[in-house]
């Protein structure tokens, strides 16, 4: 391991990579199923949702389009505050689509809440949610998602797109950080 390796700084992994393409090929086989004889239109919500969108997009059978948002709720620090706003919008028109947001992680809800409504407002057939993770005990709202990878505790992590000031999304793993990445 060279000096730079950033498993140094891993505390725990969570989910390996086989473990992540497991179910990744699991909530594919169930989207599917459920949109039988439907294009689906394939929202990913930069930046963290860029693995996510890759793996989910490929193990898909269905017809997909993609198209990207990139949304900032996170201020300096790692408390979403609610306040959404649009860094890059769609390209693509919704009326009439199937609409599937791709989300890496759902933590107290606020940004996803806000998204959901944002795109149900343009007229789409209908409006759903897969995120690969979720943190019941830190939700803030009720959010309606129909496609969850793993449900984790209230702790912060990286990898799979997750980042901690940009670094770290490139794991394809999920982990907890070591304590002196903070310091
Ligand atoms: O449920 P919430 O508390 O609203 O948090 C979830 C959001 O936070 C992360 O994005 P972030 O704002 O860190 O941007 P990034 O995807 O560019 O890393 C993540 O990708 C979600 O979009
Ligand atoms: N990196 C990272 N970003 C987040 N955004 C919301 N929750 C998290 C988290 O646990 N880790």
């Amino acid at each position: 391991m060279d000096s730079n390796d950033v498993s140094a700084d891993l505390a725990h992994v969570l989910y390996t990579k086989e473990q992540i393409q497991e179910k990744i090929t699991e909530l594919a086989a169930q989207i599917d199923k459920d949109y039988e004889g439907r294009d689906i239109l394939l929202v990913g919500v930069l930046k963290g949702a860029c693995m996510v969108m890759a793996d989910l997009s490929r193990a898909l059978h269905s017809h997909v389009t993609m198209d990207w948002m990139a949304v900032s709720s996170y201020g300096s620090g790692t408390t979403s505050s609610g306040v959404v706003r649009i860094l890059k919008d769609l390209d693509s028109d919704l009326m009439g689509k199937h609409v599937l947001i791709a989300e890496d992680i759902i933590d107290s809800g606020l940004t996803l809440s806000w998204l959901k409504s944002n795109l149900q407002s343009r007229g789409p057939a209908s409006v759903e949610v897969c995120a690969m993770l979720r943190k019941p005990d830190a939700a803030k709202v009720n959010l309606d998602v129909k496609y969850v990878g793993y449900d984790i505790p209230n702790e912060f992590v990286v990898g799979y797109g997750l980042d901690v000031a940009e670094k770290f999304r490139n794991l394809d793993c999920v982990a907890t950080i070591a304590p002196h990445v903070y310091q």
